[in-house]
């Protein structure tokens, strides 16, 4: 008959379904009582997530190894390990999932770009980011995830679309940033009418399935609000940091912190805010109009407990006639200074750690 020792060695390389690590790794085995006259075994298991499918899955493999060695009946009872034992696991399980995610590239870091509400600029925002980060040395790359309002390829003025190599996609690369956009996988600029499970399918499929190479910075435009998939990249993306973006009337900041807290629910790091369309200075009399109110960036700022990152006027990038890219603001534009001092905040708050 079994001994306590031998089930032991037998359970312990068991992994648990949710933590990947065996349950020896985890602690996971927490009593085991043998009756001999019965060959019964039971065993207590703590699990990362107990009641679920995969639950099933490992009681079934559990019993059939013990029954195996010898046991004639198994009685097995799940509980959930403590919250310190999973989170002591659960950074490198992330690391893992994100690193499989871009093909083993654990060094590049995610930055995720989320409004409240549509048409406060950010998109725009995501764009002079990277770009900034660019400028700034940094090797960064783009993903429109704002699937059913792409706007980033005509921003930056791309006209080429992306090459195949093999089974990967290669990112389009304009100014040194590469990009990928829903806008690249469509004809004639028509709607998209696919629905939340496909779009995250999408989704995965810009990580897994694009060629990105060595980047330092993977910005991500998400479409605004708080649906679908805004929820799959926090799912998705564990520890990615994010950027909100605001204009500074404080309705629009009310609905940006809906934004914020879903990221904060979601354990996501707030970098800071971005107040766009902060004001209006005139040319003629430099004075500064507050076109759509005051104090939004602040307001929310406070709510979600981080820092305004910058203040953006309201004004157009200047004419380039040798590259077109409509919304990229040129190193020595006002706003494109302004976005210089946000990416140096960023980068030094996103090596804080
Ligand atoms: N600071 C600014 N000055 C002037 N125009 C701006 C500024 N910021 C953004 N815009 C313009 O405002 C419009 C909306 O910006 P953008 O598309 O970036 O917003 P958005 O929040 O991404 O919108 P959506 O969520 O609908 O995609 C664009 O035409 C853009 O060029």
């Amino acid at each position: 008959m079994l001994t306590k020792e031998e089930v032991l060695k037998v359970l312990n390389p068991v992994k648990d379904p949710f933590l990947h690590r065996t349950l020896e790794e985890t602690g996971g085995i927490s009593e085991i009582n043998i009756k001999e006259d019965r060959q019964h075994v039971s065993v207590k298991i703590a699990i990362g997530k107990i009641n679920t499918a995969e639950q099933m899955q490992l009681q079934q493999e559990v019993v059939s190894i013990l029954k195996k060695n010898g046991a004639k009946t198994v009685g097995l009872r799940f509980e959930q390990l403590p919250d310190e034992v999973i989170q002591e696991f659960q950074p490198a399980i992330n690391k893992e999932k994100e690193a499989s995610l871009l093909g083993g590239n654990t060094k590049t870091k995610f930055i995720s770009i989320a409004s409240g509400k549509g048409g406060v600029g950010k998109s725009t925002v995501t764009v002079n980011l990277a770009m900034a980060l660019m400028r700034l040395g940094k090797k960064v790359g783009i993903i429109d995830a704002d699937i059913y309002g792409f706007s980033i390829p005509d921003m930056m003025g791309i006209d080429k679309r992306p090459v195949v190599r093999g089974k990967k996609i290669i990112p389009v690369e304009r100014f040194g940033v590469k990009v990928v956009s829903m806008g690249f996988f469509v004809e004639d600029n028509s709607p998209i009418i696919w629905r939340g499970p496909m779009l995250g399918k999408m989704l995965t499929s810009f990580f897994t399935e694009v060629e990105w190479g060595d980047l330092d910075y993977l910005l991500l435009d998400l479409p605004p609000g708080t649906g679908d998939i805004a929820l799959d990249v926090h799912e998705l993306l564990p520890s990615s940091k994010e950027v909100i973006v605001t204009i500074p009337h404080p309705s629009a900041a009310f609905v940006a912190a809906r934004a914020g807290q879903m990221a904060l629910q979601t354990d996501h790091e707030i970098l800071g805010v971005v107040e766009n369309m902060a004001y209006f200075k005139s040319e003629e009399t430099g004075k500064k109009e507050y076109v759509f109110g005051k104090g939004g960036g602040d307001k929310l700022a406070e709510v979600l407990k981080t820092k305004v990152l910058g203040r953006l006027p309201l004004m157009q990038p200047y004419e380039d006639e040798d590259e077109f890219a409509p919304s990229v603001y040129q190193q020595d534009h006002p706003i494109g200074q302004e976005y210089h001092r946000i990416g140096s905040k960023v980068i030094a708050k996103m090596e804080e750690e």
